[in-house]
């Protein structure tokens, strides 16, 4: 792609005196363009992956020899991996950092979710007691974080559509907030040469003031003793020490130094004011592209939100949860509720936390949608076939064919050899991709339309072993 690095007019300049940045080197591999490929794997999701190297600060993260086509592998449509870029899974040694100091459960936030990149990482990391709260303003881009979060099958997540401001109401409330900020996107130039169109001076002043009203506006509900992860994928000091300076002005925070090791080529940054502690990836000195993280905790309180029930809820209607139990594992650890006609589940022990967030937030997933009951049968929902809830055994199970598993995942029907009659998981290589009803010799395909595979290429199978 990119044989010349023709960075935007001031961009360099604007660099020079951010710390450990050198323009040499820096613009030497930008035109070298050798952006590694990585993903991080689903725990939950026993998968191996051949030929990998794994990215020293993430628990779950491989670096992959070559970048196959993740939309013709099944197992990607399983959630068994997520194709993340392998400096922004240092989120997960800060979030292990705070696990081996701090007593759970937890309650997390991460503020700026979609598509889920943080989120599914922070997901592999909650115990069942701990919750977390994956929110997205933009409305639009709530249905690809959803998806993505289903895919990963924990049952312990809450996806919202709010403006950091609603959090506000949440006082004291999440233990850990992330706030994964918007930002002038410089960190990004090698993989995607044309976010250098959108920079300039003048949008990194106006990043900055956004992540500073972001920041103010979900402050309050960060519990005393909290700890906020500050992320952006901007080089720009403005938008990364000077932001870390200005929180440590405004509110009583303290910052917190992340233990490294020197081979993994981070740089450890002072800002200039109250010498707060980031963490800047330069691709020049790591395997992996453009990234500033900060950890800071909270020493003052904000108040307490009431955490309480809701008297309203109707009666729970035994008799159908009888017929559900069967249906999900652990049963007896779960909370099962209706929603409208769909019945939901989720870990009991966050069933107040879900009551509370439901008074202040716009909701659009709760643990786990289960599906409907039409008599004694549940029509079941895609979130449950995918979710690590399901009981596989109360149900059929149908293993497919390369083939077939991409003809499953275009929503096509196909002929199939079976005498059974009725739902099946549809799976392939032993991992669940969805639901089809099936009749003798065929099947009607219940895969969701909207995330479907409409690209007509040519599929090619990945080599043993998913996504290498
Ligand atoms: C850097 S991206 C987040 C990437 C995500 N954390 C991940 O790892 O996949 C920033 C997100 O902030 C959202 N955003 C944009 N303006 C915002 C605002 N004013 N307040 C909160 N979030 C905003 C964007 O829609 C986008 O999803």
């Amino acid at each position: 792609m990119n044989n010349n690095a023709h960075f935007p007019a001031g961009f360099i300049q604007s660099l020079q005196q951010a710390p450990g940045f050198n323009a040499d080197t820096f613009t030497e591999t930008h035109q070298q363009n050798h952006a590694p490929t990585s993903v991080r794997i689903n725990p939950s999701k026993e998968i191996t992956l051949n030929n990998t190297q794994p990215v020293p600060w993430c628990r779950n993260g491989y670096y992959l020899q070559s970048r196959p086509s993740f939309t013709f592998d099944p197992l990607f449509h399983a959630g068994c991996y997520y194709v993340q870029e392998a400096s922004s899974m240092f989120i997960d040694h800060i979030i292990q950092y705070i696990y081996n100091k701090e007593n759970g459960p937890y309650r997390v936030l991460d503020l700026c979710a979609a598509p889920g990149g943080k989120s599914t990482l922070i997901s592999s990391a909650l115990g069942d007691e701990d919750l977390l709260v994956a929110n997205e303003i933009i409305k639009t881009r709530v249905p690809i974080l959803t998806d993505n979060l289903n895919r990963w099958g924990r049952s312990n997540v809450v996806v919202s559509n709010n403006d950091p401001k609603a959090f506000s109401r949440l006082k004291g409330f999440f233990d850990i907030i992330v706030v994964d900020a918007p930002c002038s996107g410089s960190g990004m130039f090698r993989k995607d040469p044309d976010a250098m169109n959108e920079w300039s001076e003048e949008n990194v002043t106006l990043c900055q003031q956004r992540q500073e009203r972001i920041l103010a506006d979900v402050y309050p509900a960060l519990a005393e003793d909290g700890y906020l992860i500050y992320s952006t994928c901007s080089y720009s000091y403005e938008e990364d020490e000077a932001v870390l300076d200005w929180l440590c002005e405004e509110f009583d925070m303290e910052s917190i130094q992340i233990p490294l090791q020197t081979e993994w080529g981070i740089v450890e940054s002072r800002s200039a004011g109250h010498k707060a502690w980031g963490y800047r990836f330069y691709p020049d000195k790591v395997k992996g592209e453009g990234l500033f993280a900060a950890c800071l905790r909270k020493r003052e309180s904000s108040g307490e939100v009431h955490v309480h029930k809701n008297k309203n809820q109707p009666k729970p209607n035994y008799k159908e949860i009888d017929l559900l139990k069967p249906l999900v594992n652990d049963a007896a650890g779960m909370y099962f509720f209706k929603l409208n006609d769909d019945w939901l589940a989720i870990n009991k022990s966050l069933r107040e936390e879900l009551e509370t967030l439901q008074q202040y937030l716009y909701i659009k997933k709760s643990g786990v949608r289960l599906g409907k009951l039409a008599g004694k049968e549940l029509i079941p929902d895609h979130e449950f076939a995918q979710s690590l809830l399901i009981n596989k055994e109360s149900f059929l199970q149908t293993e497919l064919t390369y083939d077939q598993a991409i003809a499953y995942l275009r929503k096509d029907n196909f002929d199939l050899d079976t005498i059974n009659k009725g739902w099946s998981l549809m799976k392939y290589q032993g991992q669940v991709l969805g639901w089809a009803k099936l009749l003798p010799n065929r099947m009607n395909n219940y895969y969701p339309k909207e995330i479907r595979i409409i690209s007509q290429a040519q599929a090619t199978q990945p080599s043993e072993g998913g996504a290498e």
